[in-house]
């Protein structure tokens, strides 16, 4: 069996939504697809109304397949400190033509501002390791570890593009999305995440290699590229008007300032995948202001290194769960 589904992203590439179908008969709500975490929870029909801002809600009582698990509640926390909470259904889920019928779908109760105020999305589809799943007293599997079984392929891919629809697929890799060979480099699942080791990074077509490991997670859940302090130095160095400005939270520069360098970070046996520069200016720091958000900023406070969508938006991602093993391709 196999899927494939359209991503499509929000302004400024915020994060990258897909049309998922929940329930009999089926409600089609637009989720976010995120490697980071491994919930898949929606906004719900038994949320207050205070905290529901334009989404579309799960209502598990128009459902005839819908079964609520008596005694199961789920609450998470993300890295950005947004939160979310509720019951526990199993449902019938679609995602591009994969169905999987008893899926774990987290109804939630309880939802921060951040996910209040976000009125396209109307909640995640988190394809991390089931071993992080909140639900209590027993966690619950992600879709697609209960879909892989009937896969062609253990697998999923992203493909995120910058500032236009890209696809997720799943079971199978399409040869077509992406060019040159496809890297591959081990995962280690311990703490739920796609966690992975960078050989180094590259600053500007012309920089040396900087052979130093990057130890981090690839996260599609998460916009920005969270790089170690040194990467980040050695990148904004090379920005004349760069400057850290701890009143904006991070670094910004002119947006004007055409000495925004590509970066690159390596995959494995050579392969490097380039980030263009005009992906690392995120967006202005006020309305009229002349300085933009760097897109690259550093990862000492979340703790460790994130590859977001800026750094999988550059490239062709393989998520192989069946072997444990991330693979990078060029596109
Ligand atoms: O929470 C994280 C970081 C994992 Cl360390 N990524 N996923 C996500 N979902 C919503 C905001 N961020």
């Amino acid at each position: 069996d196999r899927g494939s589904v359209q991503n499509t992203p929000k302004s400024y590439d915020v994060e990258y939504l897909m049309p998922v179908s929940i329930g009999t008969p089926s409600q089609q709500l637009n989720l976010d697809l995120d490697t980071g975490s491994s919930d898949l929870w929606v906004f719900s029909t038994l949320l207050k109304e205070s905290m529901v801002n334009g989404q579309t809600l799960y209502d598990p009582n128009a459902s005839t397949t819908a079964d609520k698990m008596e005694g199961y509640t789920w609450k998470i926390t993300y890295g950005d400190q947004s939160y979310s909470s509720g019951d526990v259904y199993i449902d019938t889920v679609t995602i591009g033509d994969l169905t999987v019928s008893t899926q774990a779908v987290e109804a939630a109760k309880e939802v921060s501002e951040e996910f209040t105020a976000d009125s396209d999305n109307d909640g995640l589809v988190g394809l991390g390791f089931g071993i992080i799943n909140t639900a209590k007293p027993y966690k619950q599997k992600t879709f697609f570890e209960k879909a892989m079984p009937g896969l062609d392929s253990p697998v999923f891919t992203a493909d995120l593009k910058a500032g236009a629809p890209g696809r997720y697929n799943f079971g199978y890799i399409d040869d077509g999305a992406y060019s040159g060979n496809i890297t591959y480099v081990p995962v280690n699942s311990t703490d739920g995440f796609w966690r992975w080791v960078s050989p180094g990074f590259q600053v500007g077509s012309t920089g040396s290699f900087n052979s130093t490991r990057i130890h981090g997670i690839a996260d599609t859940g998460t916009t920005l590229l969270l790089l170690p302090d040194g990467v980040c130095e050695a990148f904004y160095s090379q920005i004349a008007s760069a400057e850290y400005e701890p009143s904006q939270g991070g670094y910004t520069f002119e947006c004007d300032d055409s000495t925004i360098p590509d970066f690159y970070f390596g995959t494995g046996n050579g392969q490097m995948i380039r980030i263009p520069g005009s992906y690392l200016s995120y967006s202005k720091t006020d309305t009229g202001s002349s300085r933009c958000f760097g897109g690259m900023q550093s990862d000492s406070g979340v703790g460790f290194t994130i590859w977001g969508d800026i750094a999988l938006k550059a490239a062709f991602v393989v998520f192989d769960q069946g072997n444990e093993q991330l693979g990078w391709a060029e596109k």
